[in-house]
């Protein structure tokens, strides 16, 4: 097969993930025979350093010529700590996610068996769990108008708006998801609280009927919270608004034991971008210390979502497990006995070849 990819590694460690990611692919492509022609392209503090702009049109054209998007992560500590600036690599993100139409965001969250006892949660709550969170991805209060400083700087406000087509066009596809897993799907909203809340469930509830074989509950955001984390295994298919799916997804990657491990799929028009859950990780920037294996995940959900190359794409999940497995772990889940990034990037592409002659032979 031959595809296209835009690269958008970013800052920080963004593009330290993303090379092991590009790496893992190329493994793919040399052992199944695909062709996958990548172009680099600048988003975030780097493109502003070089453009001016966090989300250039040069890579907004990159992007809207390939066949999917592999991004890393976006963000630097001089914005972070500027709360004037008014350019902001952040922003960059954004814009890709509106003008590329990516209006839900998949995040899945499992526990590795071989992890279990590293994450901080008892081992009988997180064995076997396994969910998927739909989060909506365009709208909400990171997009509502107006948001802004009043004049006199002593007040601020933001806005968190949503339309019956926003809410229904992402629900579609969790209520989807839910009917090819186990059939449960929760809304997480705080419907006591927010108008926008109560349009959610009123859109989801009119569209429950459409899907009969799926059993459709709600619980308010701050029980989710806690509801994550004391029973995760309630969980199936969770669909949400924007924020409160950024938010309760890292809370959910203690689950798996590490934030470095969750990967992303960001859909909509047609075009899906790719991408670990977490963000550029500055303190680890340049140390060759990050976990790929969010960024090498989401390669596998691009092959998987963009390409329908399902055999490949399983062929990264297994070399991932059987790398973790092995316990061949970053710092942030083996302080004991630490593999660098690239090591770990290395031995998951090595896993990949290896594997398939065992097939063939
Ligand atoms: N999608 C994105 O690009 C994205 C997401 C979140 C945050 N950000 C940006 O990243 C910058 C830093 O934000 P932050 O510190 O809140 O979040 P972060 O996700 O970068 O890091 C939070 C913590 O998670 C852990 N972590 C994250 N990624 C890891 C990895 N690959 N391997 C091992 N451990 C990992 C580290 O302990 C780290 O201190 C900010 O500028 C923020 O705006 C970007
Ligand atoms: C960096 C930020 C804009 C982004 C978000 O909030 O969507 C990040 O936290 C994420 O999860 O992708
Ligand atoms: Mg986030």
């Amino acid at each position: 097969m031959n595809k296209n990819i835009a690269i958008l590694s970013g800052d920080g460690i963004g593009p330290e993930v993303t090379a092991q990611a590009v790496k893992v692919i190329e493994a793919v492509e040399e052992v199944y025979g695909h062709s996958f022609e990548k172009t680099e392209a600048l988003i975030g503090a780097i493109a502003i350093d070089a453009t001016g702009e966090p989300f250039p049109i040069e890579t907004e054209e990159v992007c809207k010529s390939s066949d999917a998007i592999l991004f890393g992560a976006i963000g630097h500590p001089k914005y972070d700590n500027d709360p004037n600036a008014k350019v902001r690599p952040e922003q960059g993100l954004l814009k890709m996610r509106k003008n590329l139409g990516l209006f839900a965001n998949v995040r899945p969250v499992a526990s590795f068996e071989a992890l279990l006892s590293l994450s901080p949660l008892k081992e009988e709550r997180i064995k076997g769990v396994d969910f998927v969170v739909f989060r909506e991805l365009t709208g909400g209060i990171y997009f509502g108008q107006p948001r802004g400083r009043s004049e006199d700087g002593k007040s601020a406000f933001d806005s968190c708006t949503y339309t019956e087509a926003e809410i229904q066009r992402v629900a579609h596809l969790a209520f989807k998801s839910a009917q090819n897993r186990r059939k449960k799907l929760t809304l997480v909203d705080k419907a006591n609280v927010l108008a926008t809340s109560r349009l959610w469930r009123q859109v989801v509830t009119e569209m429950a009927p459409q899907y009969p074989d799926v059993e459709l509950d709600f619980m308010f955001v701050d029980n989710a919270a806690m509801q994550i984390i004391q029973y995760p295994a309630h969980f199936d298919v969770v669909l949400t608004e924007n924020m409160f799916g950024d938010i309760i997804t890292d809370e959910a990657s203690v689950i798996s034991g590490s934030l470095g491990l969750l990967a992303s799929a960001s859909m909509g028009s047609g075009l899906g971008l790719y991408e670990p859950i977490h963000g550029s990780y500055p303190q680890a920037t340049g140390k060759n210390i990050a976990n790929p294996i969010g960024a090498i995940l989401s390669a596998a959900m691009l092959l998987e979502y963009s390409f329908d190359l399902i055999e490949e794409s399983n062929a990264i999940k297994a070399a991932v497990n059987q790398a973790v497995q092995e316990g061949f772990l970053t710092e942030d889940l083996n302080k004991e006995n630490a593999k660098s990034t690239t090591e770990v990037g290395d031995k998951i592409a090595e896993l990949i070849r290896a594997n398939r002659s065992v097939l063939e032979a």
